[in-house]
Parts: C-alpha cells; sequence; structure tokens
C-alpha cells in the first residue's frame, strides 16, 4: 500500500513544503510542492505551511520533518515524543539558521493536526558512519566532547547517493565516491564502501567550503584577531560569519546567487568573478581533501541546488580537479539526473537533483508504519 507524507525542510532563507507518496518497495513520488523564498519562521512561510499541513493533512499519514542538527540526541531518524522539543532547544545555538525553526513548525504542526504523528529526520544521521580520527578537532582533550564534529546535508548526501547507485548500476556499497552538495548552504563528503568517512562542516553548519552567505573555514587566528583588534562583538562576528559573507560576502555585496554572479562576471565584474573563483576553488580543494579518503574515486556527483542548475561552478571545480584524473568539458544543463562528462572518461561525473523530500519521505514511512492507527 502506498503512504502519503508531509515532508517539511527549513532552509537558510527559503521553507520547502512537499507531499510525497512512497510505494511499499521506498519508491517514492512527489504529489504536491510548496516553495517560499522566504525565511522559515515568516509570515508568508508560516501561512503557507497553515495552508499546505490542511489541504494534506487527511490524506498523509504522518509529518517527517528535516533537523539540520541531531547532536548526540538524534542519532536516527525518529518519531517526535513528549521530550523532544525540551532536547532540540539544547541543539538550536549549534544550527541557528534551521533548528529553532524546526521547533517552531513541529510545534504549529502538533497543534494544528494532533492527530498526525510527526517524524524528525537529522542531517546529520548520515555522517555517523564517520570514524573519530576524522570526528574531532585537534585541540585540548577538554573540549572534545563540545567540538565533536557531525558534518550536515546528509539526507541530501543520502538521495545523491542512492541516485548514483541506480545511475552507474552499482550496488551502493561498493562505491567510494565523492560528493559535493553546492547550495544555500555548501559542503563536501568521502563516501567509502557507500558510507560518509569525512565531511567538511563540523560541528556546525558555518565551517567547512564557502556558501550562499556563510563563510566556511576562516583561520581561527583571524577571527580571534577580529575580536581582540577589529571591534566587532562576537553577536556581530556571528551574524556576519552567518550573514553577510560566502558569495554575497566576496562580491562585495552584490549576490548570493551564482546565475546572477557568473552574468556580472561575463560582463567583466570584477568582485564578482573573485566570489565564483573563491567558491570554486574551496569546493574544489575540499573535494581534493576528500579523495585522501577513499581507496578510489569512482564518481564525482555534484548536487545541491548550485551543483544542479550552475554549468559554470560544475566546470571550475572539476576543471581544478584535473590532477585527480576528474574530467572537464562537461555538458550543460539537463532535466534529468545523469553523467555529465563525456561518455568513457573515468571517473564519470554526475548531477544529481536536489530532492531531500523524497529522502526524507522514504526514511520516515517505516516509523510511521509503526505507530498503530
Ligand atoms: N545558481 C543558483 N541556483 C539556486 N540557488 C542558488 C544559486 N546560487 C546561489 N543560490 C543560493 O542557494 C539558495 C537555494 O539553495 P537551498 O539549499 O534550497 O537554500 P536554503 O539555504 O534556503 O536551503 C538560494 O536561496 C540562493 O541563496
Ligand atoms: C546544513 C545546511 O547548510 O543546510 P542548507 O543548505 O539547507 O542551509
Ligand atoms: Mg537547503
Amino acid at each position: 500500500m502506498n503512504t502519503g507524507v508531509l515532508t517539511v525542510n527549513p532552509g537558510s532563507n527559503s521553507l520547502r513544503l512537499d507531499a510525497v507518496e512512497v510505494t511499499a518497495d521506498f519508491s517514492p513520488r512527489l504529489l504536491d510542492s510548496r516553495h517560499t523564498g522566504e525565511p522559515p519562521t515568516s509570515g508568508e512561510s508560516l501561512r503557507a505551511f497553515d495552508e499546505f499541513l490542511e489541504r494534506h493533512r487527511s490524506v498523509v499519514r504522518g509529518v517527517a520533518h528535516r533537523l539540520v542538527h541531531g547532536g548526540r540526541r538524534f542519532p536516527r531518524p525518529d518519531l517526535c515524543g513528549r521530550d523532544t522539543v525540551d532536547a532540540l532547544h539544547e541543539l538550536e545555538p549549534l544550527a541557528p539558521q534551521h533548528v529553532p525553526s524546526t521547533v517552531q513548525l513541529l510545534q504549529r504542526a502538533g497543534h494544528a493536526a494532533p492527530e498526525l504523528p510527526q517524524a524528525l529526520c537529522p542531517d546529520t544521521a548520515f555522517h555517523e558512519t564517520v570514524p573519530e580520527a576524522a570526528r574531532v578537532e585537534p585541540v585540548p582533550e577538554r573540549w572534545r566532547e563540545a567540538t565533536r564534529r557531525f558534518g550536515f546535508h546528509g539526507i541530501s548526501y543520502a538521495w545523491a547517493l542512492r541516485r548514483t547507485g541506480e545511475l552507474l548500476r552499482a550496488p551502493r556499497e561498493d562505491l567510494d565516491v565523492l560528493v559535493a552538495h553546492l547550495g544555500g548552504g555548501s559542503s563536501v563528503c568521502a563516501v567509502r564502501a557507500g558510507a560518509s568517512v569525512a565531511t567538511s562542516m563540523g560541528l556546525t553548519p558555518l565551517g567547512g567550503i564557502v556558501m550562499a552567505r556563510r563563510s566556511g573555514n576562516v583561520d581561527p587566528g583571524a577571527l580571534l584577531w577580529l575580536l581582540r583588534h577589529g571591534q566587532v562583538s562576537l553577536d556581530e562576528l556571528n551574524d556576519s560569519l552567518y550573514g553577510e559573507s560566502g558569495l554575497y560576502g566576496l562580491s562585495g555585496g552584490y549576490s548570493d546567487d551564482t546565475r546572477e554572479l557568473v552574468a556580472a562576471a561575463n560582463r567583466g565584474g570584477a568582485a564578482a568573478g573573485l566570489a565564483i573563483e573563491v567558491f570554486c576553488g574551496r569546493a574544489a580543494e575540499g573535494l581534493a581533501a576528500m579523495a585522501t579518503h577513499l581507496r578510489r574515486v569512482d564518481a564525482v556527483v555534484l548536487t545541491g541546488e548550485i551543483g544542479w542548475n550552475q554549468p559554470e561552478v560544475r566546470e571550475g571545480v572539476c576543471e581544478r580537479l584535473s590532477p585527480l584524473g576528474v574530467p572537464a568539458g562537461l555538458s550543460g544543463n539537463r532535466a534529468e539526473d545523469g553523467v555529465i562528462s563525456r561518455s568513457g572518461e573515468s571517473p564519470p561525473v554526475l548531477v544529481v537533483e536536489p530532492r531531500e523530500e523524497l529522502q526524507l519521505a522514504s526514511e520516515s514511512v517505516p516509523l510511521f508504519d509503526d505507530v498503530a492507527r
């Protein structure tokens, strides 16, 4: 029997709501979608949420939330219980652009549709397989637990890996692949024998490669210097690293969107050109570092909104990976997931459309099936 799921994906600057149907053999199919371009708890997004829930509550079996930070408390997808909200409050400061929205939307759905069970699918769960050596930061032992690396975009990586297995006709557990999720938030991941073994984000979704508005890694000494001598408060530093950096900061506040930046760079805009160059450079560096965790590179997989629809960025990343044998000369955008390097070239470069809603639905259906009606 097919099961309907309403999925909720609060991003840093948007809210994605989807109704998905999952078949008995776990093939998900999209029924309806609503994406807002506003922060997930803005008036417009909350209105969209209420309407979407009302429209689908009688046909779905439950609500599945993407929980960006699962911390130690939520290592795998789970149903919400009585103490869930308290546990989530503790995780809020670790993913301040995401977890507070999940708490609010979870409570809202609980009040509006109390008959529906709700599930939390952590982005961090995919990285539970990362070994200790790639989990720890090189700091004094007394800080080890507090700085533990988690990694994010796991829902997207899990979907990309599933699609890679299907496209290459290979069992997932045999695959060693480099994956980049390039979007509002961006990260890279090493998947070895079908499991995550390293990723660029750590304790929070602020670290790693350059993002739309987040900085990624910055020399910790530079941050200390700014705090001591740069006349910035801790709050200003936090807000600027999360909201005014990345592509937006590099382009002098021109845009956080690669479509606008590529167009401006083509017209000769130096700041836009620099932003694209640094973005591609850091993503390629991140992927090259990830290769050190693999036995071989079976494929390079590009996903996320930018990975999916910005050919100039894909080319800029792959061209920089030529010392690893990664082919450039890729084909442009396509309507379906698939190989974009020329046939016969190895390792193949693949694009996979980010479909976090389909993965969320697949992960939550077994939980809803366990709930007695
Ligand atoms: N070429 C692009 N296509 C789509 N989004 C882009 C592009 N370049 C930059 N972006 C940024 O990525 C965001 C979309 O990615 P997504 O992961 O859905 O956002 P969110 O961070 O809200 O989850 C946009 O809001 C924009 O900031
Ligand atoms: C974890 C993260 O950065 O998510 P998003 O890309 O949706 O902002
Ligand atoms: Mg997103």
